[in-house]
């Protein structure tokens, strides 16, 4: 190896963050305990003031030791863009556009971005790379997602954790999963970008559904029957949507990510459903909850994508009536026993 690439694997890799909830406060974690330097934008100043005098998040994973030789925070976007290698973008799905809006492709250019959310740009139905290609030139080459089993307040608790990274660029999904394999962390690189996106969106609305079960007083065995269908109901939307002869639905990228949302005390769209199934009303469950469940602007763009293919998917249907139809939970889950089986 040369002197000056030498040179270079020894200055570390400089990575913008973009959201300061669980996942990004996260995904700080794990990076710079890898030695990355991060910059890392939040929206409330005061949160950005808190760090910076207690190294600690004062709203999400407050236990998370922020290292500040390591990580700096800002609360103008432009000045964490400068010079970083990497965007990661970890705001939820709906509030990019806002977030992003003073933004221009100038900003984008010779960075790859990665986007952390599962979620969709609610009204135009977009996948968030989707949109990001359309609103700043960016190149899909350019782009990965981070998808996988991995729910925030198990990597503060240093579990065992995996992660998909998937880019139609291998070299860029394996460069960037190298970034995050550490001791408790293992990521493995793909090139199915729109496939885990699609299904990370979609087992966030599934979690709901068992959220609503659960809370309607539904047991373990109904759970199981729903999201083994579930999982027809993502193949189905996924081979007609976006085919992919060599996807394998069965790995942790996809079957895993969504058992571990439809299982787990951690996940938000579960919670969400959950208090929607005892009868919470939806802007209750929202105001109590502090955190987004992205099912919820999931289920719209899921459900007319759906209508627009002529794609029938029960337990998307029934989610949607509930959430934005206002119908009854009960009677929903009633309507939907006749489908599963
Ligand atoms: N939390 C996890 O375990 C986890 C794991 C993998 C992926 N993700 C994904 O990461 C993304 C971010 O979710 P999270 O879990 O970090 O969020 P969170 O629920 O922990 O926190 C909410 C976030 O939304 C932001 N927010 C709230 N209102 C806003 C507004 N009006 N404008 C702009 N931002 C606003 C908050 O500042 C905060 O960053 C989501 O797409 C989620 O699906 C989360
Ligand atoms: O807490 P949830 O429901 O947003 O899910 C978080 C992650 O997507 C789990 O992999």
């Amino acid at each position: 190896m040369s002197e000056l690439a030498e040179l270079k694997k020894k200055i570390p890799t400089q990575v913008a963050v973009l959201g300061g909830g669980s996942w990004a406060t996260a995904l700080v974690k794990i990076l710079s305990e890898n030695n990355v330097k991060i910059k890392w934008w939040i929206r409330r100043k005061s949160d950005v003031e808190f760090i910076r005098k207690y190294n600690h998040n004062p709203s999400y994973l407050t236990d998370v030791a922020i290292n500040p030789r390591k990580v700096k925070t800002y609360s103008k976007m432009v000045d964490a863009l400068a010079g970083v290698e990497y965007i990661i973008l970890a705001v939820p799905a709906a509030f990019i556009p806002s977030t992003l809006k003073d933004l221009n492709k100038k900003h984008f250019e010779g960075k790859k971005v990665v986007s952390a959310i599962k979620g969709m740009i609610p009204d135009e139905n977009l996948l968030v790379t989707d949109w990001m290609e359309r609103a700043f030139n960016l190149p899909l080459g350019q782009t990965c997602v981070i998808a996988g089993p991995c729910h925030a307040e198990e990597v503060a608790l240093e579990k065992q954790s995996y992660l998909t990274i998937a880019s139609p660029d291998l070299s860029l999904a394996q460069s960037f999963s190298n970034l995050l394999n550490s001791r408790f962390l293992q990521a493995h690189a793909i090139q199915d970008l729109y496939g885990v996106e699609y299904c990370a969106v979609i087992k966030n609305i599934v979690a709901m559904a068992c959220g609503i079960t659960r809370g309607l007083g539904f047991g373990d065995n109904f759970q199981a029957v729903l999201v083994s269908n579930a999982m027809q109901e993502i193949k189905i939307f996924l081979d007609v949507v976006y085919p992919e002869k060599n996807r394998d639905l069965n790995s942790s990228g996809y079957l895993g990510d969504l058992l571990v949302t439809a299982y787990s005390q951690f996940s938000r769209n579960r919670t969400f459903g959950n208090m929607i199934g005892r009868g919470y009303s939806v802007k209750s469950a929202q105001i109590e909850m502090n955190m987004i469940a992205e099912g919820y602007y999931a289920v719209r763009s899921i459900y007319s994508i759906s209508r627009q293919h002529n794609i029938k998917l029960p337990i998307i249907e029934a989610v949607y009536n509930i959430v934005y139809e206002k119908a009854n939970p009960m009677l929903e889950m009633n309507k939907l026993k006749g489908f599963l089986k």
